[in-house]
């Protein structure tokens, strides 16, 4: 769908990462990644496979990887950074010296940083102060990606070029990008699910039903929205591809590490335990901290991360902490429709009845 050939550089050697480089090359770009371990470097160029994040996968010859950034960075047009959210700002501190005003930054990764909450779009913003930069999020499960499984994502910026230029250096036969102007609520929706997904696979691992999944997916989608909204989002974008999209993919498959995480935990396994045995990231368990401390300051009320929080660091049993979110108290479905105050309210004048 390129009309010329456009030049990507990929900051990353893990399974999206490598999914991207391989989507861009298809569409017939240029591409080079960058990567900091010289034998999966080596056989990426040579066996043009990615043994470690993704080992069944032929990844296409046109793209070379390298450990050096700025061969990979210099005369780059489009930059995608796929790198996790604790390691971003040193990668995007690193490659600084060979980053430039014209070329388009474009964050892939679902996570919100430590000390400062930032997401990682406000990162790339803060370090270069350019104005093409963008994030993509949706439902991207890599390995299904690296399958050429169909699926879409979403470019959000508020910088035109930026969005069209993604959209015609990834958009392809099996990748579909659409285009949003909300980029903190596609970010957010896109780091927050993550969250969700570690209690959906809890709950699967519980043999709890698919009523539950679905109760827990669309709560969950009240309390992303809420959270968002109160950190400025737009509400509708997560009625999209970055909202529900991802959510309703990471809460239903094992290929979310995420999920994974959740899954083992509801086996029995400890946190711990559950994390090394992934071996790759799984942001949600630090944004679950995040969120939790941040939802806490600003007063947004998020019971399912709370209770998530206190399952995974407090050692709360799943179970426990699901019969006592049932007994919460008793809310608004949609509360940009019928506010959650005016349910509370309606409460407290007709106490009574039921005690
Ligand atoms: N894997 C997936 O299906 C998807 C992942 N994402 C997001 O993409 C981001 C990256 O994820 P993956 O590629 O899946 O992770 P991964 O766990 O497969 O790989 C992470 C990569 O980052 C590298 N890395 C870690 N610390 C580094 C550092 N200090 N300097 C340089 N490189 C470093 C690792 O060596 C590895 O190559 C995450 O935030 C994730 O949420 C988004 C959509 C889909
Ligand atoms: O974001 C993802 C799919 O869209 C990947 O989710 P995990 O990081 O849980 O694997």
């Amino acid at each position: 769908m390129a009309e010329q050939q456009i030049k990507v550089a990929v900051l990353g050697g893990g399974s999206f990462g490598t999914a991207l480089a391989s989507i861009a090359a298809d569409n017939g770009a240029q591409v080079r990644q960058w990567m900091r371990d010289e034998v999966l470097v080596a056989q990426i160029n040579q066996e043009h496979r990615n043994g470690r994040y993704l080992p069944h996968y032929a990844i296409n010859p046109a793209v070379t990887a390298s450990t050096d950034l700025q061969a990979v960075l210099e005369e780059a047009e489009l930059v995608l950074i796929a790198i996790p959210s604790k390691a971003f700002r040193s990668v995007v501190q690193a490659a600084k010296p060979w980053l430039s005003a014209s070329q388009i930054l474009v964050s892939t990764t679902k996570g919100i940083e430590q000390d400062s909450f930032f997401l990682m779009s406000q990162v790339l913003e803060q370090e270069t102060g350019f104005t093409h930069i963008g994030v993509i999020a949706g439902p991207n499960l890599a390995s299904e990606i690296a399958d050429k499984q169909l699926t879409a994502t979403v470019i959000a910026s508020a910088d035109a070029l930026t969005r069209t230029r993604v959209q015609q250096a990834l958009g392809c036969r099996y990748f579909r990008v659409y285009a949003s102007n909300d980029r903190h609520g596609v970010e957010l929706g896109g780091a927050l699910k993550n969250i969700y997904a570690i209690a959906a696979g809890m709950a699967a691992a519980l043999g709890m039903g698919e009523n539950t999944r679905s109760m827990l997916m669309t709560r969950a989608l009240a309390e992303m929205s809420r959270f968002a909204v109160a950190q400025g989002a737009n509400p509708m974008t997560f009625l999209g591809l970055a909202g529900v999209g991802d959510l309703i993919v990471t809460c239903s498959s094992s290929l979310s590490r995420n999920y994974r995480v959740g899954y083992a935990m509801g086996e029995g396994r400890s946190l711990e335990e559950a994390v090394s045995a992934l071996g790759q990231v799984a942001e949600g368990v630090n944004t679950v901290k995040l969120v939790c401390a941040k939802a806490q300051e600003m007063g947004v009320y998020m019971p399912l991360a709370e209770g998530l929080y206190h399952v995974l660091f407090d050692g709360v049993p799943a179970k426990e902490m699901a019969r006592t979110l049932m007994m919460g108290e008793q809310s608004s479905d949609v509360e940009f429709i019928l506010p959650r105050e005016a349910v509370q309210q309606a409460h407290q004048k007709n106490r009574g009845w039921h005690e």
